[in-house]
């Protein structure tokens, strides 16, 4: 597997191509924004989304026919834009090239993970889900990092691995795409709780039971959408949601301390050209919960507050008030 396309030229979809480029393949990017592509192509890295970063010349373009061809596409655009993207992308795919998906997110929309939008817009293609605790920034300097690569075939698991792996970039095999995607996509609004936390001063004994509590959710609704619940044990799940909900770094982290200091999410929005995945992610998991008869009180609790249903003391006193229960998942 030698050429590789990247569906999105955002932070992660630039620290992937760089990623990729140093494990030796030939990358090309399609870009939404046409100034970002060309300084791509220039040699000049993406200043618009991860500035600073040195990214060796890779082939780029606005145009998405540039993924024509490619061996396998690593799709990196935020997950509500997934479907229009694919929808484009399905005219320049060839069949059972592989689409490895690294955003984490679920279409508000239709509540669909991104393995289903793969399939309803590019049935011909071989859906794979790149997920785990990885900063761009960190992975673009070449800093270590480990990631779950879930792919129902696990020789193709081996093949995407040997493409994009190396020594500071250690993905690890999984047959679990469903874990895969419910883990990258709640520890994003977990996230936002753990911010909030953050933001009102709460401590870090909450911070943790937070994180205990939340990782509880997580795999409860994966469990009952059908993954293993060890998945969740791992890289996409326990150790994504760990970085994330550690780290002012975290876009999603970091909006929930400007709640939880009593900023406005659409304020705090505004100021942003990057995504904050939780935050369409927050309302689809509430309905999701209640589709799979799932508790998700944490979760719902994030969207409640986003809905204006809540302000943030408001859903900490309902969550400490619940009845004491048994601790298990
Ligand atoms: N940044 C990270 O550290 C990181 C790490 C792992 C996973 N991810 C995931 O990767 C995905 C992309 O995040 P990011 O950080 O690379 O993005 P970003 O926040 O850096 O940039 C936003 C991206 O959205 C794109 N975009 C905006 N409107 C669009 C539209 N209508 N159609 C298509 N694309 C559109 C922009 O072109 C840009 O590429 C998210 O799901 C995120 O959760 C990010
Ligand atoms: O900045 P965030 O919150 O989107 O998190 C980035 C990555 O998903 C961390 O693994």
């Amino acid at each position: 597997m030698q050429t590789i396309g990247v569906l999105g030229a955002g932070a992660w979809g630039t620290a992937l191509a760089a990623t990729a480029v140093k494990a030796g393949r030939n990358v090309r990017v399609w870009a939404l924004e046409a100034e970002v592509a060309e300084a791509l192509s220039a040699g000049k890295g993406n200043p618009v989304y991860l500035p600073g970063i040195e990214l060796p010349r890779v082939q780029a373009s606005s145009d998405m026919s540039i993924l024509a061809d490619c061996e396998a596409i690593l799709s990196v655009v935020p997950a509500q834009h997934a479907r229009a993207c694919f929808n484009e992308l399905a005219e320049h795919l060839s069949p059972g090239v592989p689409v490895l998906l690294c955003s984490k997110g679920i279409e508000k929309k239709t509540l669909s993970l991104m393995t289903d939008v793969v399939h309803e817009t590019m049935p011909k293609a071989t859906p794979a889900v790149l997920s785990g605790p990885s900063f761009a920034a960190d992975v673009a300097r070449g800093l270590p990092t480990a990631v779950t690569l879930a792919c129902a075939d696990e020789k193709l698991g081996q093949t995407l691995m040997q493409a994009i792996g190396r020594s500071a970039f250690r993905p690890y095999w999984s047959n679990d795409l469903i874990g895969a995607e419910i883990g990258g996509a709640v520890k994003n609004v977990l996230a936002i709780a753990c911010g909030i936390v953050e933001g009102l001063e709460l401590g870090k004994s909450a911070h943790a039971a937070l994180i205990s509590r939340g990782f509880a959710e997580m795999t409860r609704l994966a469990v009952a959408m059908g993954a293993q619940q060890q998945t969740l044990a791992g890289l996409c799940g326990l150790g994504d949601l760990v970085l994330t909900c550690s780290s002012p770094q975290s876009r999603n982290m970091s909006f929930g301390m400007a709640l939880g200091q009593g900023r406005l999410a659409k304020d705090v929005l505004a100021e942003r050209n990057s995504v904050t995945e939780g935050v369409a992610t927050a309302p689809a998991l509430t309905e999701l919960a209640a589709r799979e008869g799932v508790a998700m009180p944490i979760c719902q609790a994030v969207h409640e507050i986003l809905a204006g249903q809540k302000n943030v003391d408001e859903a900490m006193t309902a969550l400490l008030n619940r009845p004491f229960k048994h601790e298990g998942f």
